[in-house]
């Protein structure tokens, strides 16, 4: 990897709408990863080399929380209200974070106050610098990668913040004894700490890249590095930084995810496929995928399709996908099933239109990134053929509605 600022990603991010925008959970121009782990895990070691090799901004929200009580908020004004002006340093108005620390991490209820507090008006620092950055030119699409960097990311409940969660790890002990020497802090202080926060199983069950820490600082870096090229390959394919809807098993939507990280994390996703008959023959419009495509170019598809963007129905993909590849706008669609697929891969659930057009294959305008050239196959011919010749969700789909074919 080439290393220094700017080498990730160097990816033109797509333009998008100012009303489709708005609706985006993180910028169309960016990837956030939110970096979390606990107290003296390694997080900032870790944001240095993402600084330095990944040209990475960093958002500590340590530095957030400060600035969030700053003398004159109205968030410095509630502390007072509730801990009292025993918080306040006398000499400039500031938080005494020695003494309010001292109670927090010594009463748990005290600490809950203390989130109520101080956490939604971090989070709206976050949010603002992250608006701020990714809009102060528009005329520069490249992406940018931004990192916060949070010890309480899960705990606040900041998953809405970011594209992916990168998890630093390292056993309490080794945590304990790189406290107590950096901070100059007693074991007994130390363990509060520690014992304020969640677990590494918590941790891991929720992140997308888990980076151990338990070797040198030399080691540390590597995984660092290994992780960034991983991070590079992911946000280099095609379509990586559309937003896509993320389904559980039922079909139900969880959240939203850039394309990168549905394909990287094998998360479910949602798609249409549509059988287009040639009415007068009964034979299949067989799309020859694009070499250009980054899973199965060259493929043929009997059943065309894609994947959902954000918010968006079955039917209304599945027309605006035939409307963009084919040329076919506005078509009118049966349903004929749900469908879900799973391969090493991809696991998807999706929708199986048809439509019977009076077309020739010289009637369609194909999309010259996404299809490559159009042929009609009786669906015989498709379903004695070589299926390694198919691209499998789409074989898998046209066999269905076959199947429903008397
Ligand atoms: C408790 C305070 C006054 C202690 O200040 P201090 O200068 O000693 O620590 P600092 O702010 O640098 O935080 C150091 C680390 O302590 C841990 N920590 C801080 N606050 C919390 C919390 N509420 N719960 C659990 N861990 C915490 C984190 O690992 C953090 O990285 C301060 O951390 C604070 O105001 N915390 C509330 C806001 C917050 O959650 N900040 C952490 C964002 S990651
Ligand atoms: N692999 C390692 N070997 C030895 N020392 C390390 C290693 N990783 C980190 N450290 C040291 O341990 C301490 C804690 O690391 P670092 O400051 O990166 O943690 P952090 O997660 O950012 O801490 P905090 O939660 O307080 O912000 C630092 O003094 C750092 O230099």
């Amino acid at each position: 990897m080439g290393g220094g600022p700017s080498s990730l990603p160097k990816v033109e991010a797509p333009e998008v709408a100012a009303e489709q925008k708005a609706t985006l959970r993180t910028p169309p121009n960016a990837v956030v990863i939110g970096l979390t782990g606990g107290i003296a895990s390694g997080k900032s070691t870790v944001c240095q080399v993402l600084e330095q090799q990944g040209g990475a901004i960093v958002l500590n929200a340590d530095h957030f929380g400060h600035e969030a009580y700053k003398p004159g908020t109205a968030c410095q004004a509630e502390l007072v209200a509730h801990f009292g002006e025993q918080i306040i340093n006398k000499e400039d108005g500031t938080v005494d974070r020695k003494t309010l620390g001292g109670l927090v991490f010594a009463d748990p209820k005290e600490r809950e106050a203390l989130n109520a507090i101080v956490w939604p008006a971090i989070r709206d620092l976050l949010r603002q610098r992250v608006f701020e950055i990714t809009n102060e030119n528009p005329a520069d699409r490249t992406a940018k990668l931004i990192v916060i960097e949070a010890a309480i990311l899960i705990e606040a409940n900041w998953m809405d913040l970011i594209d992916e969660l990168w998890v630093v790890t390292t056993n309490v002990d080794t945590a304990k004894t790189r406290l107590m020497a950096r901070n100059s802090m007693s074991e007994e202080d130390a363990m509060k700490r520690i014992n304020s926060q969640i677990s590494n199983e918590e941790r891991r069950a929720v992140a997308h890249v888990d980076v151990p820490n338990e070797g040198d600082e030399s080691a540390l870096k590597d995984a660092v590095v290994a992780e960034l090229e991983k991070l590079h390959a992911r946000y280099s394919r095609l379509s990586a930084f559309e937003m896509v809807d993320v389904v559980d098993k039922e079909d139900q939507v969880q959240t939203t995810a850039k394309r990168a990280v549905v394909r990287a994390f094998n998360l479910i996703s949602r798609c249409s496929y549509v059988v287009l008959v040639q009415q007068t023959s009964g034979k299949i419009f067989v799309q020859r995928r694009s070499d250009l495509k980054d899973s199965g170019p060259g493929l043929l598809d009997p059943a065309p399709g894609g994947v959902l963007g954000a918010g968006e129905s079955y039917l209304l993909n599945a027309q605006r996908e035939m409307a963009e590849e084919m040329g076919l706008p506005g078509l009118s669609l049966e349903h004929v099933s749900a469908l879900w697929y799973e391969d090493g891969n991809e696991r998807s659930w999706g929708t199986i239109f048809c439509a019977k057009v009076d077309a020739d294959v010289s009637s369609l305008t194909l999309q010259p990134s996404e299809v490559s050239s159009v042929e009609l196959m009786s669906p015989e011919e498709i379903l004695t053929a070589d299926p390694s010749q198919f691209l499998p969700g789409g074989l898998a789909a046209f066999k269905l509605w076959s199947s429903k074919q008397q």
